[in-house]
């Protein structure tokens, strides 16, 4: 079967910054992919190259078997593709942007007036279609975003971080649209560094950081490569630096990371057992005043990688 997109060797250089290099997956018909990455990994500049915004150094994409490069009129068909930041009108209503954005891709008018009623419907915003941009919420807005990315049917759908600053419901309403539409048998390439979003909706997971793909496959294959260890959470009162210290000397302890807000987040093997052995650990230094132990899960996986906590 053709994959639905595939890139191969992406490399792209700003003067002595190394943004991406030599990335490369594939996306299967139908398949939700999640591409999963601190701040300044390297996503933006992927999908750039992707959707054609951005000619790489190196590398290919072919969508559907069409390669980018050389046919990106065809290619670029293919591809829905939902950016980082909102571009509508703010003075037209939500039906009149869709319709806007439909005729800017040249759909016939008739169909495209259907085709709104569907993608509006899907995006669960018929009720307020005719309320002005301006009167909308931040999530609103990236519904209708979101909404003008699918009206020409493409075969792949391209978030960059869709959730970013959006309000619980619409973040609800979001997900669960996308869920429907792989259920439907769309293809999604799905950004973000919330890896709970990246749980529950992608298939397969490609962790990116500083510019290179450093693990790849099913949720739970990146998972498993953390082993049998849990992820535990101690929040700490007192002086944290030497805690730390006392902390990653402790037998079992795999890997460290201190918070922002003066937890430290241990994976640990057998990590529940060795809480007595953690708390004892740190007396003299300070005292732990909550803990918490939680299932390996992407996050732990990434902090094993990198040494490093996602959301720093
Ligand atoms: N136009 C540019 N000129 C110079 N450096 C750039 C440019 N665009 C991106 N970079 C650098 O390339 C690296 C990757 O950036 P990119 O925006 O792709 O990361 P990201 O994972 O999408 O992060 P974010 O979530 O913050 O957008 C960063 O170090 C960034 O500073």
């Amino acid at each position: 079967m053709t994959a639905t997109l595939t890139c191969e060797g992406l490399r792209k250089r700003y003067g002595d910054v190394t943004a991406v290099e030599d990335v490369g997956f594939s996306i299967a018909p139908g398949q939700a992919y999640g591409l999963l990455g601190p701040n300044g990994a390297g996503k933006t500049t992927t999908i750039s190259i992707l959707v054609g915004l951005l000619r790489p150094d190196a590398g290919t994409v072919l969508v559907g078997g069409t390669d980018l490069a050389a046919d990106p009129r065809r290619a670029k068909a293919a591809i829905g593709y939902v950016p980082q930041e909102i571009a509508l009108y703010p003075e037209l209503t939500g039906r009149e942007n869709l319709r806007f954005f439909g005729r800017l891709f040249g759909l016939p008018r008739r169909a495209l007036a259907a085709r709104i009623e569907e993608v509006l419907d899907l995006i669960g915003l018929t009720d307020r279609a005719d309320g002005r941009l301006d009167t909308y919420s931040g999530g609103m807005r990236r519904r209708i975003n979101i909404g003008a990315a699918l009206l020409h049917r493409p075969a792949v759908l391209i978030l960059d971080e869709p959730t970013v600053g959006v309000d619980p419901q619409s973040r609800k309403a979001i997900l669960d649209g996308l869920e429907l539409l792989v259920r439907e048998g769309m293809s999604l390439l799905y950004t973000s560094h919330y890896m709970e979003e990246v749980e529950r909706i992608c298939d397969r997971v490609a962790i990116i950081d500083h510019g290179r793909i450093i693990a790849e496959g099913t949720r739970r294959e990146l998972i498993a490569m953390v082993g049998t260890a849990d992820k535990v959470e101690l929040v700490l009162d007192g002086d944290v630096p030497a805690a730390f210290a006392k902390l990653r000397a402790v037998e079992g302890v795999v890997e460290a990371a201190r918070t922002e807000d003066g937890s430290v987040r241990l994976i640990a093997e057998g990590g529940r057992y060795l809480l007595p052995a953690l708390i004892t650990a740190v007396e003299g230094s300070a005292t732990v005043t909550a803990t918490q132990v939680i299932e390996p899960d992407l996050e732990a996986t990434f902090l094993h990688l990198t040494g490093a906590s996602l959301r720093d």
